[in-house]
């Protein structure tokens, strides 16, 4: 035994030694030869991740979701952490250093995590990547745990780790931007998404948001149910109404809620079917397309539109999107492209999106392209009432439950069309003149007045209107009459 203890120490100082001049490609085999002769006499195992896999130019998805799960432990627990910033928001992420080491404690079963790194001989040259560093965890544990560690811990620990990443990761929203030219590169740019609107500030009635917001967790969570029916994990939601009504708000207020990027295709920069299905299929999971206006994007009355571009020989059976373009160029995305590009996309990568179209006018569109299925939920978004001017006191002026001018309020929002955005306007003070909460609840019962005088002259107007009208058709009968009677009076005196 001592002999090999000591043959043992030889080999580890000789490795040592090693370790100064040989490149990692060489030192990664010799360490796996120690470890095999050290692991007869050792009652532990040990399992290495590391930060690169394979060709060492992909960043191991392991290795980022385990140092999550690291980082929450090793802020109580290790002595040495390294602080590192991230992105626009400046959060600073604390991580353990390299040779530091944590215990976790798993069903009852002890594990030792190690973060450690390689730092190769500078004076050999590599084609690797990423040769000056190479990181690495350790987990360490007894050999007796084998099976429960690889097949339950690790498998805890990633789904805990992609759990924090999803919670920290920096939203995206994504646009597709107009080139000069069609080129190959990625059809998409994107910005971090940082908007503040949530379902909290979202003015609508109370239990209409709540059934959207279940709706919306019922599909987040359902990926074993989407499995089980045999549909892709997707949803389609058609929000309409007025503008000013908060469709935009609302779609923030979903990502903001799923925790989704947005995809905000601009169906107008799109050059054709073809460039559409490749920009739906570069979409990726955990995301909200949304097609802003429709109706404005695509033309979409149907049959009128192909025959009127056939009598004029122009048609070529499908309705296109026109770009305005600095030369008038005209998209060749259609109808039908549109369709099966949403069709497509659900089949080819299909997994946790929610497609989202605005309109302002419902009733212009296709019904193949709300129908259920690729619409599944339509939400009307409307004017202004009472419960959502009360969201709007509350997140304008702060005022939760009551006051005194409520009640007036009340009456003049059911006699009135206002939108919450026409409403928050009314009550935002205005800056520098240090306006109190009852002359914003002053100057908005002003505003609804006015709407409502405006309403009321409007309607007497349309009511004039179709008095002269059915005047007029009146008089016209009379003297159709008169005429025929006076045309048969002299025919009779004719004969
Ligand atoms: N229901 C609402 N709840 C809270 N705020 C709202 C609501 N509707 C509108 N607003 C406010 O009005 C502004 C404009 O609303 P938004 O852009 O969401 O309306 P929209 O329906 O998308 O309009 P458009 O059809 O013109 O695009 C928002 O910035 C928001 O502050």
């Amino acid at each position: 035994m001592t002999q090999v203890g000591s043959s043992i120490a030889g080999l580890l100082f000789a490795y040592k030694m090693l370790e100064n001049f040989l490149p990692y490609e060489i030192l990664r085999p010799i360490r796996r030869k120690i470890h095999k002769l050290t692991a007869s006499f050792d009652p532990y195992l040990e399992i290495t991740i590391p930060e690169y896999q394979g060709d060492g130019f992909k960043r191991s998805s392991a290795y980022a979701s385990i140092e999550r799960y690291l980082n929450i432990i090793s802020t109580k627990q290790a002595q040495c952490l390294q602080a590192n910033i991230t992105g626009k928001t400046k959060k600073v992420v604390l991580t353990m250093a390299e040779g530091e080491e944590i215990t976790d404690e798993y069903k009852g079963i002890k594990l030792w995590w190690k973060s450690d790194k390689i730092t190769p001989n500078k004076q050999i040259i590599s084609m690797h990547p990423h040769e000056d560093e190479k990181k690495y965890f350790t987990l360490t544990f007894h050999k007796r745990y084998r099976e429960t560690v690889t097949e339950q811990y690790l498998k805890h620990v990633l789904d805990e780790g992609k759990a924090i990443e999803a919670k920290e990761r920096q939203r995206k929203l994504y646009t597709n931007i107009k080139r000069r030219s069609w080129g190959t590169q990625s059809l998409w740019s994107h910005v971090v998404f940082e908007h503040p609107a949530s379902f909290d500030t979202m003015a609508m009635d109370p239990l209409k948001k709540q059934e959207i917001m279940d709706d919306l967790m019922t599909f987040a969570k359902g990926k074993d149910y989407y499995a089980k029916i045999g549909k892709a994990w997707k949803r389609g939601y058609l929000l309409y109404g007025p503008p000013g009504t908060g469709k935009s708000t609302m779609i923030a207020a979903m990502a903001n809620l799923l925790n989704y990027d947005i995809y905000d295709l601009e169906l107008t920069s799109v050059k054709d079917n073809t460039q559409l299905r490749k920009l739906l299929i570069e979409t990726s999971g955990k995301s909200i397309i949304v097609i802003e206006d429709i109706d404005c994007s695509l033309d979409l009355t149907g049959q009128r539109k192909k025959k009127k571009e056939n009598e004029d020989g122009d048609g070529d059976g499908d309705n296109k999107i026109k770009i305005d373009g600095e030369k008038n160029e005209r998209s060749q995305v259609t109808l039908s492209g549109l369709l099966n590009s949403i069709d497509g996309l659900w089949s080819a990568c299909g997994n946790e999106r929610i497609i989202v179209f605005t309109t302002n006018h419902v009733e212009k569109l296709d019904a193949a392209l709300i129908r259920s299925g690729r619409m599944d939920k339509h939400i009307e978004l409307s004017y202004c009432g009472f419960e959502a001017f009360k969201v709007l006191a509350n997140n304008y002026l702060n005022i939760d439950s009551h006051h005194d001018l409520f009640e007036k309020i009340r009456g003049l929002l059911e006699e009135t069309k206002i939108t919450p955005a026409d409403v928050a306007e009314n009550l935002m003070p205005k800056s520098g003149t240090g306006e109190d909460k009852e002359s914003c609840l002053l100057r908005l019962i002003e505003a609804l007045e006015d709407v409502k005088k405006k309403e009321i002259e409007k309607k007497l107007k349309a009511e004039q209107l179709l008095n002269k009208k059915k005047l007029r058709k009146k008089l016209n009968k009379i003297i159709d009459v008169v005429g025929r009677n006076s045309l048969t009076k002299t025919r009779l005196h004719s004969n």
